[in-house]
């Protein structure tokens, strides 16, 4: 299989490091091109056997499947700019939410489809958010889902309910960062620990936390029940959170849909997503 790359930044890069990491070298061959050839070289340096293109026009011919990772801002101009080389055959994904389904397939020749990654993947975990076009049969589905289990853990979804998912699937890590590094400061502060021993305690907690939810079957319910005994510690330190968080991520969501709007990214028109 041949698969281009156009956009070798965050997370074209990673991809190509996650499907070599996890796919047989005879099964995959990788073409790719970046806007800065640099950010290329570093890529090359690293997987000499990621094949470089020069331009989006050279990596659509040299690639049965496309994937499009580049910024919203730049997506509809190398869309339009690979248009011609784009043949029925081609198989396009794109890993942006700012461009729609409908859209690609008014002006694309091929199937499409809309795949959005998370950070999480450099550790082939956490989940693509998958949205197939209605070109893709039902054998074409499962063959690219299964593809992106070597990765990740492929969900699909509605196109209209992307942004409040990608929300929690791709700006989660960035936002459970923030949260955690609050937590290890103020134990710096409070504690008189070092940071580096803040930095490791927390890591290590938010591990073990996600495998019980992940591996063990825990829900969040059951982890608060078991470390939260009554007349604990713990309760105290809840009835501290629970005021403090009421309402942040409502209106987070509602920032982060806000400014999503502002990149041409259609908001979910259900009512219960209606600000509160
Ligand atoms: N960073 C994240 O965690 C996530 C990002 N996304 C989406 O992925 C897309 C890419 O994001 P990042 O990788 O973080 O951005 P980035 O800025 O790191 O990478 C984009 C790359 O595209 C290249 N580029 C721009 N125009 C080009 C052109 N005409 N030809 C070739 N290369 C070109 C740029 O030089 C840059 O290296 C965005 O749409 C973003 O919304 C989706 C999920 C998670
Ligand atoms: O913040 C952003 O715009 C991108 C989209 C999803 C995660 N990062």
């Amino acid at each position: 299989m041949r698969i281009g790359f156009i956009g070798t930044g965050s997370m074209g890069s990673m991809l190509i490091r996650s499907f070599l990491q996890s796919t047989p070298s005879s099964d995959l061959q990788i073409v790719a091109c970046n806007r800065s050839p640099e950010k290329l070289a570093h890529l090359t340096a690293r997987y000499p056997q990621v094949e470089t293109a020069a331009t989006p026009e050279e990596t659509v011919s040299r690639s049965s499947i496309v994937f499009l990772c580049v910024k919203p801002n730049d997506a509809m101009g190398v869309i339009q700019q690979v248009l011609p080389y784009l043949q029925e055959q081609h198989y396009f994904i794109s890993i942006n939410s700012a461009v729609m389904l409908d859209e690609m397939e008014a002006l694309l020749p091929c199937r499409v489809s809309k795949v959005i990654p998370s950070l999480t993947q450099v550790a082939l975990s956490g989940v693509s958010l998958v949205m197939h076009g209605s070109r893709m049969s039902h054998e074409e589905r499962r063959f690219v889902d299964s593809w992106l289990e070597r990765i990740s853990k492929p969900i699909i979804v509605e196109e209209g309910d992307l942004r409040v998912c990608s929300d929690l699937s791709s700006c989660g890590p960035a936002f459970l960062a923030v949260m955690l590094r609050e937590f290890a400061m103020a134990a710096v502060r409070q504690g008189g620990i070092s940071r580096d021993l803040a930095d490791e305690l927390v890591k290590e907690m938010a591990r073990g936390t996600g495998k019980l939810l992940t591996e063990e079957g825990f829900e969040f319910e059951d982890i608060i029940r078991r470390v939260a005994v009554p007349g604990g510690i713990t309760a105290e330190g809840i009835k501290v959170l629970h005021p403090s968080l009421h309402g942040v991520f409502d209106q987070l969501l509602v920032t982060t849909r806000s400014k999503a709007k502002h990149h041409g990214v259609p908001p979910t028109e259900r009512p219960q997503d209606c600000e509160r």
